[in-house]
């Protein structure tokens, strides 16, 4: 299909950006028929201001490995758009990480941002570091030399980070101190801090917790629940392990966990003793999800085959889908395959999992389909209500801020489904009902701001 003039534009003027462009081109096929509808959104030029980072950081990052050789890394924050409120978005530490994959997230964090009603501009960063193999020393001195050079970009009404792939609460830890040194001052300049100095309860839980609620709205449309449903989970990090803790609770059976080696498939279902063995793996070992089947032997694992065109995880027969790994995992075989096992749902906690052909396939499927920005907003909901507090200098109760998350899920999926209602949509209502909502809140932000 030829893409239109300010596609076109927006292609050319960010060469070798695919992830950026996927992300950009799925926003504006949804939001079109805004754009046709209020001519002021073309004029004023929203959608191209939009896909224009307000400030793009690079810096290097020079630390010591534990062999006392020099290292060089390159370090990156993206601000996205302060529309709506400081910038805020996470930090990604992996080898993959460039602009593209920046810049994609940065933009689907301002509609995520949006949707979730908060205060919340947009942002990205990280570094292409590889924590995989690395000790616990070169981890914390790696932080320390990429905060010797971010932290002046930073600030509590400025721009305030938060976890990503490979930044947990670890990493989340030294980044912090070394903040706190540097500025000499103790303010809630980062989320995902421990509860114990500054964090918020269920922050850690809040991304998993918060699909998982979300998908409960999903099915509670038709009357139905997750009660006994078989469910297929992908990665074992910080999201997964809490959307299956929150399946469990709700009556689901979560089958699969998986890494980037390869995935289980425990048939009998992972129970809660079965996730604390996952978390211990995951977060204390640092191993692979492969030592799962060590201690439940009657599980499967699969290693991930990078000749396989698609991936046997989405191929398991199951009733819900929740991919919380990483970006394009799901394709359109894998698509096809989901499909023709009967899926009833998808909900992303990964950003940006469905590749556009998948995305494709789905449309019209009749399989309920949510995506990351709206079904994982979850974590960055609660950043705001970790920053909330740090300005307040209260401490919320566990059951106060849950509270809150859960209210907060069910107003983006009403959200959704009246932005997709008022535009008449009838496809994959959640795709492009949230892109349309996303829009509008910082889209008119834009428009009385004005030009700036
Ligand atoms: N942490 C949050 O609060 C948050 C919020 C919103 C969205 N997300 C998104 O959720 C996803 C997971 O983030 P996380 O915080 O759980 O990170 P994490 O580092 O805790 O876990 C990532 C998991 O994905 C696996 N993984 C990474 N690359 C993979 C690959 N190529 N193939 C298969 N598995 C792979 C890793 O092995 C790991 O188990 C990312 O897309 C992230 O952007 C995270």
């Amino acid at each position: 299909m030829a893409k239109n003039e300010v596609l076109s534009r927006i292609t050319k003027r960010n060469p070798n950006q695919p992830e950026f462009i996927q992300s950009v081109e799925e926003v504006y096929d949804s939001v079109k028929p805004v754009l046709d509808k209020h001519s002021i959104y073309r004029d004023l030029k929203i959608f191209e201001r939009m896909t224009e980072p307000e400030r793009l950081i690079s810096f290097r990052v020079n630390w010591v490995d534990d062999n006392n050789e020099i290292q060089v890394n390159r370090g990156y924050r993206v601000q996205m758009n302060s529309s709506l409120g400081p910038f805020k978005g996470g930090l990604r530490f992996h080898p993959s990480v460039n602009y593209s994959i920046l810049k994609f997230l940065a933009f689907e964090q301002t509609f995520k941002n949006a949707l979730t009603g908060m205060p919340l501009g947009s942002g990205k960063g990280g570094s292409d570091f590889n924590p995989k193999g690395k000790s616990k020393d070169e981890i914390m001195r790696f932080c320390q030399a990429f905060m010797n050079e971010l932290f002046r970009h930073l600030g509590q009404f400025t721009d305030i980070p938060a976890g990503d792939i490979g930044v947990g609460g670890r990493e989340i830890g030294y980044l912090f101190g070394q903040y706190k040194k540097l500025q000499n001052e103790f303010t809630g300049v980062i989320t995902g801090k421990n509860v114990k100095w500054g964090g918020s309860w269920v922050r850690i839980e809040a991304t998993g917790f918060g699909l998982i609620y979300f998908a409960c709205n999903m099915l509670g449309e038709k009357n139905d629940s997750l009660k006994g449903k078989r469910c297929l989970v992908s990665g074992a990090g910080n999201v997964a392990q809490h959307a299956i803790e929150k399946i469990i609770e709700m009556g689901g059976t979560p089958v699969t966990a998986s890494d980037s080696s390869g995935f289980i498939y425990d048939e009998e279902g992972i129970d809660e003793k079965k996730l604390k063995v996952i978390m211990d793996i995951k977060n204390k070992r640092r191993g692979r999800i492969k030592e799962y089947i060590d201690e439940f032997p009657n599980a499967e694992y699969h290693e991930t085959s990078k000749n396989d065109d698609y991936n046997e995880l989405w191929n398991i027969p199951a009733d819900c889908a929740f991919p919380c790994a990483t970006q394009n995992e799901i394709n359109d075989k894998d698509v096809k395959n989901l499909i023709d096992n009967k899926i009833q749902l998808i909900a992303e906690g990964a950003n940006m999992p469905v590749t556009s052909e998948g995305q494709e396939l789905l449309r019209g499927s009749g399989v309920m389909y949510a995506p990351g920005k709206a079904s994982n907003a979850g974590g960055v909901a609660v950043s705001s209500i970790e920053m909330t507090q740090n300005r307040m200098g209260e401490s919320w109760t566990r059951e106060k801020v849950n509270k809150q998350l859960m209210k907060i899920m069910n107003t983006i999926h009403k959200d959704c489904l009246e932005a997709a209602k008022e535009y008449n949509i009838k496809d994959s209502i959640y795709l492009d009902g949230a892109n349309i909502a996303g829009f509008i809140r910082v889209g008119d932000a834009m428009v009385e701001q004005g030009i700036v």
